[in-house]
């Protein structure tokens, strides 16, 4: 579309655009996003008792201090998980909240080990997830990829295993990433498994600069040559890096409401999106665990924008712009979505 006339578009009307433009979601973590109904539902379905006695009681322990505090209760949620109806139910929730917000693409993360290590198959995770993909593509009309993740508290020979349990399963997801605690677990400790999922011609990204220092998404570039950096966002503490990233345009997905509810920043009005968008960087927005910060992919878009005075529709185009860019689809697809994108700017 033809961009100067962005600036014309005016303020009240960036909630409604923010809801309607088409968007892709590139850092989800689909045990993120079981909401405390359904972990009691699958809890009585599967004859788990939980720690907590109620959804609201659950509910209510959602008040962290830093991703330690989140992984230890996101880790408890996720206990419920053992048939793959599970997996599929959870999914489909997902998919469900994620077409209310007009995602017309997304790319999941899983934990298998979270659940291997339970006792719970591969398979039983893989094949519930791809059974809501699939479904997901042709009654909601939102395609779906999924990237498996290494826990990096564990080994890297634990993370090899996972690969192993995988392989059989090649054709089922297209990337790896690198999740859970960060501080002390740097991407290098990785970088065997990383290079044999690179000649694998599996897509590599990697969580960074959450928590983690800046060295931390220079390793992860450098070493484990992944695509695209999750969070990312203490890059500034590295000027000579910020200015890498936004010359080869290595996609940050950055997740705002976690970033806040993780105290990574005090306020919304604290983050540097808006910065770093303006630096020229591929930015997108993202909800990374939606049922325990607050928020789906709206939630975040709109919170971002309320908070930040330098964002405006230019800023809301370019952050579906370049979740389209980041994603690991064909150039067609993209254009198409691109092309739609344009329309709803252009009905403004
Ligand atoms: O935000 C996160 N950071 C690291 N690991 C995670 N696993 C789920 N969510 C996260
Ligand atoms: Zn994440």
């Amino acid at each position: 579309m033809n961009t100067t006339n962005l600036d014309a578009i005016p303020r009240d009307r960036l909630p409604a655009l923010l809801q309607a433009m088409p968007k892709a979601e590139l850092h989800i973590h689909i045990e993120g996003s079981l909401e405390p109904e359904l972990i009691f539902a699958l809890a009585k379905r599967n004859g788990v008792s939980l720690p907590y006695p109620s959804v609201e009681a659950l509910r209510a322990a959602y008040a962290f201090t830093d991703l330690q505090s989140f992984l230890d209760i996101y880790y408890a949620g996720a206990s419920v998980l053992l048939k793959e109806e599970d997996f599929f139910d959870m999914a489909m929730a997902y998919f469900q909240r994620a077409k209310a917000d007009n995602v017309v693409h997304a790319e999941l993360f899983f934990d298998p080990q979270t659940h291997t290590d339970r006792g719970v198959p591969f398979a039983t995770v893989i094949d519930g997830l791809v059974r809501a993909c699939e479904t997901a593509q042709r009654e909601l009309g939102i395609s779906a990829l999924l990237i498996m993740c290494f826990l990096r508290h564990l080994s890297e020979e634990a993370a090899f295993e996972t690969l192993e349990q995988a392989l059989p399963h090649r054709d089922k997801f297209v990337g790896v990433g690198l999740d859970s605690g960060e501080r002390g677990n740097p991407p290098e400790k990785f970088a065997r498994v990383f290079a044999r999922c690179r000649e694998l011609g599996l897509h590599l990204v990697a969580h960074a600069g959450e928590e983690g220092p800046a060295a931390y998404i220079s390793t992860a570039l450098d070493v484990l040559k992944v695509e695209r950096i999750d969070h990312g966002v203490r890059c500034v503490e590295d000027p000579a890096l910020v200015k890498r990233l936004a010359a080869e345009r290595v996609p940050l997905t950055v997740c705002p409401l976690s970033n806040v509810k993780l105290c990574v920043y005090g306020t919304m009005a604290d983050h540097n999106l808006a910065t770093l968008l303006a630096d020229g960087l591929c930015v997108t927005v993202n909800s990374d665990d939606p049922a325990y910060f607050g928020g789906y992919m709206n939630q975040n878009f709109l919170e971002t924008f309320a908070a930040l005075p330098q964002l405006g529709p230019r800023e809301a185009h370019q952050l579906a712009a370049n979740s389209f860019e980041a994603s690991f689809v064909d150039e067609a697809r993209k254009q198409a979505w691109r092309a739609e994108l344009d329309r709803v700017f252009a009905a403004v």
